[in-house]
């Protein structure tokens, strides 16, 4: 297909005059064959050469991770450790589901990042939240630690056992509950892969209100868990609003099932929010009500290249004003984001090379109305020099080609060595400064500082990679990087939690009342300490 350019430097892909459906995003990680690769899609209307390399980076087989208590200063709590008479009991709650075989536990003992590492001896595998109670039960009676486990996707080492905690996964309760096609509201166990939810609701006319990256093997029970951000935060805002209501199996076994609340319910404490973004610390997430917004009918991907940090932002202001409701996603990402998946993913730039990229996304109902708004953005734009290249996608498979090229970019990150990575609130305007300040402050010591993220919800992920972890890169990083954002009142942990590798951190940004709090709620749920121990809360002296 042609493009057909509407100005210079402006290409457009606007198959049969933007009157198809709606076409909403498939994503997922990395390796995942089922992205196809833009270089393909693109044809004639790719300006950079198709250069890859990634053959010199990936092939290698990973080298082993280094068990998290040798690398991390921290020490086993007194909880039991697992018996034959454990494993017996166990057997009985879920007969052919206890897992001690070594290599299958490798798995589950290790972070996708490949970062921390644990050394569980045991992976249990209930299907219901009856049997998650009675997991429960017994390990509290036993003081035996517990690690929940969904897709094992998480970025901060929460999901993976420290020591020998036993591995409670969530892989088998993967059962949709209903969906109501009137409400949107859908219910589900919390092991469902949130891209087969979205795949469920889409059949019926509605999206899943949170997409991300990992969304090929996360669980609906862990992005709650977590509280996932994503790519929709922008339009449908946080989980603390479009969870409805969850089923928790507290730590002594106790079943809350606080499930089936409507959307508007003022009676008492609202003690969902309590377990979104505990991160498996207070309670496990069994079930999951959660309210699908409809599906959009019209969806552009507009994929631009912006001179200066200052374009990309007075494009964000441009775009509110004149998108206005139909904006769903702005994201940006910086050269060396480019130059990385390109790199290692072969995934080739659609437009000319550029200082910065955004990706902005429209989801409306008329699809004539959405392309007039896009049109009118895009000339202003271009003609105030605001983007100097860009091109627009409503075809489906365009449109997730487009998405790829940020989506992957955490992938991209995993295949050029160790990476620190820091996930930080930070007022918009100042969002680029921290990464221009650590490019001089690492200097060659470090392989790549990039910054990239979700510009609209003023979330930064800063990433730097070195050829192998090194000490004195993560001293020049850390505290600094806390300490920065602090500064500017930001928050050390935007959408990713503070799991295991960043628990030390939470003082930068909650005052001592509020974490005293925090212990208190801690030790009033789960008294024992059993639940995802060495997460969230820092180590007690
Ligand atoms: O890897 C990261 O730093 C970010 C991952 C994810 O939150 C994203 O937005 O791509
Ligand atoms: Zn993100």
């Amino acid at each position: 297909m042609a493009p057909h350019l509407v100005q210079p430097g402006w290409r457009f892909w606007r198959q049969a005059a933007c009157t198809l459906g709606a076409s909403v995003q498939h994503r997922t990680w990395a390796g995942t064959p089922r992205i196809p690769r833009p270089g393909s899609l693109w044809g004639a209307t790719t300006t950079s050469p198709r250069i890859c390399r990634s053959g010199s980076s990936t092939s290698a087989r990973a080298p082993e991770v280094t068990l998290t208590r040798e690398r991390y200063p921290v020490r086993r709590l007194p909880f039991s450790v697992v018996s034959r008479e454990d494993l017996e009991a166990f057997e009985r709650v879920v007969p052919g589901r206890v897992i001690t075989d070594p290599e299958v536990l490798e798995a589950s003992n290790v972070d996708w990042l490949r970062t921390v590492r644990g050394s569980s001896a045991v992976l249990l595998r209930p299907r219901t939240s009856e049997e998650v109670a009675h997991i429960l039960r017994y390990c509290h009676e036993r003081n035996l630690a517990v690690n929940p486990q969904g897709g094992n996707t998480g970025m901060v080492g929460g999901s993976v056992p420290v020591f020998d905690e036993i591995i409670l996964s969530t892989a088998l309760m993967n059962q949709v509950i209903s969906f109501h096609d009137l409400s949107g509201t859908l219910v589900c166990q919390a092991g469902c892969v949130l891209e087969e939810l979205s795949r469920h609701v889409e059949e019926r006319g509605f999206i899943m209100p949170l997409d991300l990256g990992a969304k090929g093997s996360c669980h609906i029970g862990g992005n709650v868990a977590t509280n996932a951000g994503g790519l929709r935060f922008l339009r449908y805002g946080s989980l603390h609003g479009t969870v409805l209501g969850l089923e928790v199996v507290l730590a002594d076994g106790t079943v809350l099932n606080c499930l089936s609340a409507p959307r508007k319910d003022n009676t008492g404490y609202d003690l969902k929010q309590l377990f979104i973004g505990s991160e498996g610390t207070l309670g496990v997430i069994t079930a999951v009500s959660i309210l699908c917004p409809p599906k959009p009918r019209a969806v552009n991907v507009a994929f631009l290249g912006c001179p200066g940090f200052p374009e990309v932002l007075q494009t964000f202001s441009t775009c509110k004003g004149l998108l206005g409701e139909i904006l769903s996603a702005y994201e940006f990402m910086d050269a060396e984001c480019m130059w990385l998946v390109r790199h290692h993913l072969c995934l080739a730039s659609p437009v000319q090379e550029s200082p910065f990229y955004v990706l902005i996304e429209t989801s409306g109902s008329r699809a004539g109305h959405d392309a007039e708004k896009l049109n009118d953005f895009l000339e202003q734009v271009l003609r105030s020099g605001l983007v100097t290249d860009g091109t627009v996608a409503t075809d489906h498979m365009k449109v997730k080609a487009l998405w790829a090229l940020r989506e992957r970019i955490s992938e991209a990150l995993s295949r050029d060595g160790y990476v620190y990575k820091y996930d930080l609130s930070l007022p918009t305007e100042r969002l680029y400064d921290l990464v221009t300040d650590l490019r001089v402050r690492l200097g060659p010591q470090a392989k790549h500082v990039v910054g990239y993220g979700h510009l609209g919800d003023g979330n930064l992920h800063l990433n730097v990679t070195s050829e192998a972890f090194s000490p004195s890169v993560l001293d020049a990083l850390e505290p600094y990087v806390y300490e920065w954002t602090a500064g500017q009142r930001g928050s050390v942990s935007a959408e990713h939690g503070l799991g295991f590798r960043k628990r030390g951190v939470i003082s930068y940004s909650k005052p001592p009342e509020a974490l005293r709090l925090m212990r208190q709620l801690k030790a009033l749920l789960d008294p024992k300490g059993i639940l995802n121990p060495y997460k969230t809360l820092p180590a007690q002296a």
